[in-house]
Protein backbone atom coordinates (compact mmCIF):
# COMPACT_ATOMS: atom_id res chain seq x y z
CA UNK A 1 0.00 0.00 0.00
CA UNK A 2 1.57 3.49 -0.85
CA UNK A 3 0.92 5.83 2.52
CA UNK A 4 0.51 9.64 1.53
CA UNK A 5 1.92 10.25 5.51
CA UNK A 6 4.09 8.16 7.66
CA UNK A 7 5.18 8.61 11.10
CA UNK A 8 8.43 7.11 12.71
CA UNK A 9 8.97 7.39 16.20
CA UNK A 10 7.33 10.67 16.28
CA UNK A 11 7.70 12.96 19.90
CA UNK A 12 6.50 16.13 20.67
CA UNK A 13 7.29 18.69 23.43
CA UNK A 14 5.80 21.69 24.47
CA UNK A 15 9.63 22.46 26.38
CA UNK A 16 9.50 19.73 29.42
CA UNK A 17 5.66 18.88 28.46
CA UNK A 18 5.69 15.65 26.42
CA UNK A 19 2.49 15.21 24.62
CA UNK A 20 3.33 12.89 21.58
CA UNK A 21 4.78 10.04 22.45
CA UNK A 22 6.49 7.70 20.42
CA UNK A 23 3.76 7.54 17.32
CA UNK A 24 4.62 5.33 14.74
CA UNK A 25 1.40 5.81 12.30
CA UNK A 26 1.10 4.81 8.52
CA UNK A 27 -1.84 7.22 6.92
CA UNK A 28 -2.95 5.48 3.20
CA UNK A 29 -3.01 8.04 -0.05
CA UNK A 30 -6.19 9.04 -0.37
CA UNK A 31 -9.76 8.46 1.73
CA UNK A 32 -10.41 9.94 5.53
CA UNK A 33 -8.29 9.00 7.82
CA UNK A 34 -9.20 10.11 11.74
CA UNK A 35 -7.41 11.31 14.75
CA UNK A 36 -9.90 10.60 17.25
CA UNK A 37 -9.13 11.04 21.32
CA UNK A 38 -10.40 13.04 23.94
CA UNK A 39 -9.60 16.35 24.92
CA UNK A 40 -6.25 16.78 25.43
CA UNK A 41 -4.44 13.69 23.97
CA UNK A 42 -2.34 15.14 21.35
CA UNK A 43 -4.86 15.06 18.12
CA UNK A 44 -3.98 19.19 17.01
CA UNK A 45 -0.48 18.62 18.07
CA UNK A 46 0.09 15.38 15.75
CA UNK A 47 -1.93 17.38 12.70
CA UNK A 48 -0.02 20.29 13.17
CA UNK A 49 3.58 17.96 12.15
CA UNK A 50 2.07 16.93 9.42
CA UNK A 51 2.75 20.30 7.47
CA UNK A 52 5.12 21.78 10.10
CA UNK A 53 2.91 24.39 11.44
CA UNK A 54 4.00 23.24 15.01
CA UNK A 55 7.17 25.19 14.45
CA UNK A 56 5.54 28.26 14.81
CA UNK A 57 4.87 27.77 18.47
CA UNK A 58 8.31 28.62 19.83
CA UNK A 59 7.97 26.15 23.05
CA UNK A 60 7.70 22.99 20.20
CA UNK A 61 10.15 20.41 19.88
CA UNK A 62 9.94 17.19 17.18
CA UNK A 63 11.71 14.55 17.50
CA UNK A 64 11.68 11.77 14.89
CA UNK A 65 10.33 11.58 11.32
CA UNK A 66 7.41 12.86 9.26
CA UNK A 67 7.17 11.89 5.63
CA UNK A 68 4.71 12.67 2.65
CA UNK A 69 5.24 10.78 0.26
CA UNK A 70 8.35 9.01 1.21
CA UNK A 71 10.27 12.51 1.81
CA UNK A 72 10.89 12.91 5.54
CA UNK A 73 9.25 16.78 6.13
CA UNK A 74 11.64 17.39 9.02
CA UNK A 75 15.16 16.89 6.82
CA UNK A 76 17.27 20.02 6.57
CA UNK A 77 16.90 20.36 2.94
CA UNK A 78 12.92 20.91 3.42
CA UNK A 79 11.25 24.10 3.47
CA UNK A 80 8.75 23.90 5.69
CA UNK A 81 6.95 27.12 3.41
CA UNK A 82 6.68 24.40 0.27
CA UNK A 83 5.42 21.94 2.38
CA UNK A 84 2.08 23.97 3.66
CA UNK A 85 1.93 24.47 -0.44
CA UNK A 86 1.48 20.86 -0.58
CA UNK A 87 -0.54 20.28 2.72
CA UNK A 88 -4.20 22.13 3.03
CA UNK A 89 -4.95 22.93 6.42
CA UNK A 90 -9.06 23.78 7.35
CA UNK A 91 -9.32 24.73 11.44
CA UNK A 92 -11.91 24.53 14.08
CA UNK A 93 -13.22 28.14 13.39
CA UNK A 94 -14.11 29.50 9.57
CA UNK A 95 -11.78 31.50 8.85
CA UNK A 96 -12.22 32.81 5.53
CA UNK A 97 -10.56 36.79 5.63
CA UNK A 98 -12.80 39.10 6.11
CA UNK A 99 -11.70 42.35 4.28
CA UNK A 100 -11.86 40.23 1.11
CA UNK A 101 -14.62 39.10 -0.98
CA UNK A 102 -15.66 35.46 -1.84
CA UNK A 103 -13.90 35.06 -5.01
CA UNK A 104 -10.82 36.63 -3.48
CA UNK A 105 -10.74 34.57 -0.54
CA UNK A 106 -10.07 31.44 -2.53
CA UNK A 107 -7.74 33.00 -5.21
CA UNK A 108 -5.42 35.19 -2.99
CA UNK A 109 -3.28 32.00 -1.93
CA UNK A 110 -2.85 31.71 -5.95
CA UNK A 111 -2.24 35.04 -6.19
CA UNK A 112 0.33 35.04 -3.19
CA UNK A 113 2.18 32.29 -4.29
CA UNK A 114 2.14 32.86 -8.45
CA UNK A 115 0.96 29.34 -8.93
CA UNK A 116 -1.28 30.03 -12.25
CA UNK A 117 -1.21 32.80 -15.02
CA UNK A 118 -3.87 35.51 -14.25
CA UNK A 119 -6.53 34.90 -16.82
CA UNK A 120 -6.47 31.24 -15.61
CA UNK A 121 -7.46 32.38 -11.84
CA UNK A 122 -11.44 32.89 -12.27
CA UNK A 123 -11.40 29.17 -13.64
CA UNK A 124 -9.36 27.48 -10.85
CA UNK A 125 -12.28 29.75 -8.45
CA UNK A 126 -14.83 28.18 -9.86
CA UNK A 127 -13.78 24.67 -9.73
CA UNK A 128 -12.45 25.06 -6.23
CA UNK A 129 -16.15 26.43 -5.37
CA UNK A 130 -17.60 23.62 -7.20
CA UNK A 131 -15.50 21.24 -5.67
CA UNK A 132 -16.46 22.20 -1.88
CA UNK A 133 -20.35 22.11 -2.92
CA UNK A 134 -20.51 26.08 -2.42
CA UNK A 135 -20.86 27.35 -6.02
CA UNK A 136 -24.22 26.78 -6.69
CA UNK A 137 -24.76 29.24 -3.54
CA UNK A 138 -22.44 31.87 -4.16
CA UNK A 139 -22.13 32.07 -7.87
CA UNK A 140 -24.02 35.08 -7.92
CA UNK A 141 -22.26 37.13 -5.19
CA UNK A 142 -18.71 36.17 -5.33
CA UNK A 143 -17.99 39.94 -4.86
CA UNK A 144 -19.57 39.87 -1.39
CA UNK A 145 -18.09 39.19 1.69
CA UNK A 146 -18.17 36.48 3.46
CA UNK A 147 -19.65 37.64 6.51
CA UNK A 148 -23.28 37.37 5.30
CA UNK A 149 -22.32 33.39 4.92
CA UNK A 150 -23.54 30.66 7.39
CA UNK A 151 -20.80 28.90 9.38
CA UNK A 152 -21.22 26.24 7.59
CA UNK A 153 -20.46 27.90 4.07
CA UNK A 154 -17.80 29.77 5.56
CA UNK A 155 -16.06 26.63 6.21
CA UNK A 156 -17.06 25.03 2.34
CA UNK A 157 -15.03 28.92 1.94
CA UNK A 158 -12.14 27.80 3.59
CA UNK A 159 -12.25 24.39 2.04
CA UNK A 160 -12.05 25.90 -1.33
CA UNK A 161 -9.30 28.13 -0.50
CA UNK A 162 -7.81 25.10 0.27
CA UNK A 163 -8.64 23.19 -2.62
CA UNK A 164 -7.33 25.92 -4.84
CA UNK A 165 -4.19 25.12 -3.95
CA UNK A 166 -4.80 21.84 -5.39
CA UNK A 167 -2.63 20.06 -2.48
CA UNK A 168 -2.85 16.17 -2.41
CA UNK A 169 -3.33 16.42 1.56
CA UNK A 170 -6.14 17.87 3.34
CA UNK A 171 -5.91 18.15 6.85
CA UNK A 172 -8.82 19.32 9.03
CA UNK A 173 -8.93 20.06 12.87
CA UNK A 174 -12.19 20.03 13.84
CA UNK A 175 -14.24 21.26 11.36
CA UNK A 176 -17.51 20.95 12.30
CA UNK A 177 -17.25 21.28 15.86
CA UNK A 178 -18.33 24.91 15.58
CA UNK A 179 -21.15 24.47 12.63
CA UNK A 180 -24.71 23.93 13.35
CA UNK A 181 -25.69 19.66 12.09
CA UNK A 182 -27.31 20.61 8.61
CA UNK A 183 -23.72 22.59 7.97
CA UNK A 184 -22.21 19.43 9.27
CA UNK A 185 -23.86 16.89 7.46
CA UNK A 186 -23.26 18.72 3.96
CA UNK A 187 -19.38 18.75 5.67
CA UNK A 188 -19.40 15.08 6.29
CA UNK A 189 -21.10 15.11 2.93
CA UNK A 190 -18.78 16.37 0.88
CA UNK A 191 -16.11 14.52 2.43
CA UNK A 192 -17.20 11.86 1.18
CA UNK A 193 -17.36 13.34 -2.12
CA UNK A 194 -13.44 14.15 -1.92
CA UNK A 195 -11.96 11.05 -0.51
CA UNK A 196 -11.70 9.58 -3.62
CA UNK A 197 -9.05 11.68 -4.51
CA UNK A 198 -7.74 13.60 -1.85
CA UNK A 199 -6.45 12.18 1.61
CA UNK A 200 -7.87 13.48 4.42
CA UNK A 201 -6.83 13.87 7.82
CA UNK A 202 -9.49 14.53 10.14
CA UNK A 203 -9.13 15.10 13.68
CA UNK A 204 -12.13 14.75 15.83
CA UNK A 205 -13.38 14.39 19.48
CA UNK A 206 -16.42 12.40 18.81
CA UNK A 207 -15.95 8.96 18.05
CA UNK A 208 -19.60 8.83 15.81
CA UNK A 209 -18.52 12.01 13.90
CA UNK A 210 -14.81 9.32 13.42
CA UNK A 211 -17.01 6.06 12.62
CA UNK A 212 -19.48 7.81 9.94
CA UNK A 213 -16.80 9.36 7.82
CA UNK A 214 -13.60 7.52 8.16
CA UNK A 215 -12.42 4.74 6.64
CA UNK A 216 -9.56 4.13 8.99
CA UNK A 217 -9.03 5.40 12.47
CA UNK A 218 -6.84 5.94 14.72
CA UNK A 219 -7.15 6.23 18.95
CA UNK A 220 -4.72 8.67 20.50
CA UNK A 221 -4.66 8.70 24.35
CA UNK A 222 -2.87 10.68 26.96
CA UNK A 223 -0.25 10.95 23.56
CA UNK A 224 0.41 7.59 22.51
CA UNK A 225 -0.76 6.05 19.69
CA UNK A 226 -3.47 2.70 21.24
CA UNK A 227 -5.12 1.54 18.47
CA UNK A 228 -5.04 2.04 14.27
CA UNK A 229 -6.96 0.63 11.27
CA UNK A 230 -9.84 0.16 9.36
CA UNK A 231 -12.50 2.28 11.04
CA UNK A 232 -14.96 -0.88 11.09
CA UNK A 233 -12.69 -3.17 12.58
CA UNK A 234 -11.52 -0.74 15.95
CA UNK A 235 -15.79 0.44 16.11
CA UNK A 236 -16.60 -3.39 15.96
CA UNK A 237 -13.63 -5.16 17.52
CA UNK A 238 -10.98 -3.05 19.44
CA UNK A 239 -8.01 -4.83 20.33
CA UNK A 240 -7.84 -2.81 23.44
CA UNK A 241 -9.71 -2.27 26.43
CA UNK A 242 -9.06 1.50 26.13
CA UNK A 243 -10.19 1.87 22.63
CA UNK A 244 -13.72 -0.25 23.27
CA UNK A 245 -14.54 2.22 26.57
CA UNK A 246 -13.41 5.64 24.24
CA UNK A 247 -15.86 4.18 21.43
CA UNK A 248 -18.60 3.28 23.58
CA UNK A 249 -18.94 6.94 25.49
CA UNK A 250 -17.30 5.05 28.36
CA UNK A 251 -14.22 7.46 28.43
CA UNK A 252 -13.95 11.06 28.31
N1 LIG B 1 0.72 25.92 22.49
C1 LIG B 1 0.86 25.06 23.49
N2 LIG B 1 1.77 25.26 24.48
C2 LIG B 1 1.89 24.39 25.50
N3 LIG B 1 1.16 23.27 25.63
C3 LIG B 1 0.26 23.02 24.68
C4 LIG B 1 0.05 23.89 23.57
N4 LIG B 1 -0.92 23.38 22.79
C5 LIG B 1 -1.31 22.23 23.39
N5 LIG B 1 -0.61 22.01 24.52
C6 LIG B 1 -0.75 20.85 25.43
O1 LIG B 1 -0.44 19.69 24.67
C7 LIG B 1 -1.36 18.63 24.97
C8 LIG B 1 -2.02 18.18 23.70
O2 LIG B 1 -2.85 19.23 23.20
P1 LIG B 1 -3.60 19.16 21.80
O3 LIG B 1 -4.27 20.48 21.58
O4 LIG B 1 -2.69 18.66 20.78
O5 LIG B 1 -4.69 18.03 22.10
P2 LIG B 1 -6.07 17.73 21.40
O6 LIG B 1 -6.27 16.28 21.53
O7 LIG B 1 -6.09 18.31 20.04
O8 LIG B 1 -7.10 18.49 22.33
P3 LIG B 1 -8.42 19.31 21.98
O9 LIG B 1 -9.38 18.33 21.38
O10 LIG B 1 -8.87 19.82 23.30
O11 LIG B 1 -7.99 20.39 21.02
C9 LIG B 1 -2.30 19.18 26.03
O12 LIG B 1 -1.82 18.78 27.27
C10 LIG B 1 -2.19 20.68 25.88
O13 LIG B 1 -2.41 21.32 27.10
Amino acid sequence: MNYAIETRNLNVYYSSNHVIKGVDLEIPEKGVFALMGPSGCGKSTMLRTFNRLIELNESAKVEGEVRLFGKNIYSPDVDPIEVRKQVGMVFQYPNPFPHLTIYENVAIGLKLNNLLPKDEIPKRVEWALKKSALWEEVKDRLNDYPSNLSGGQRQRLVIARALAMKPKILLMDEPTANIDPVGTAKIEELLFELKDEYTIVLVTHSPAQAARVSDWVAFLYLGKLIEVGPTRKVFENPEHELTEKYVTGALG
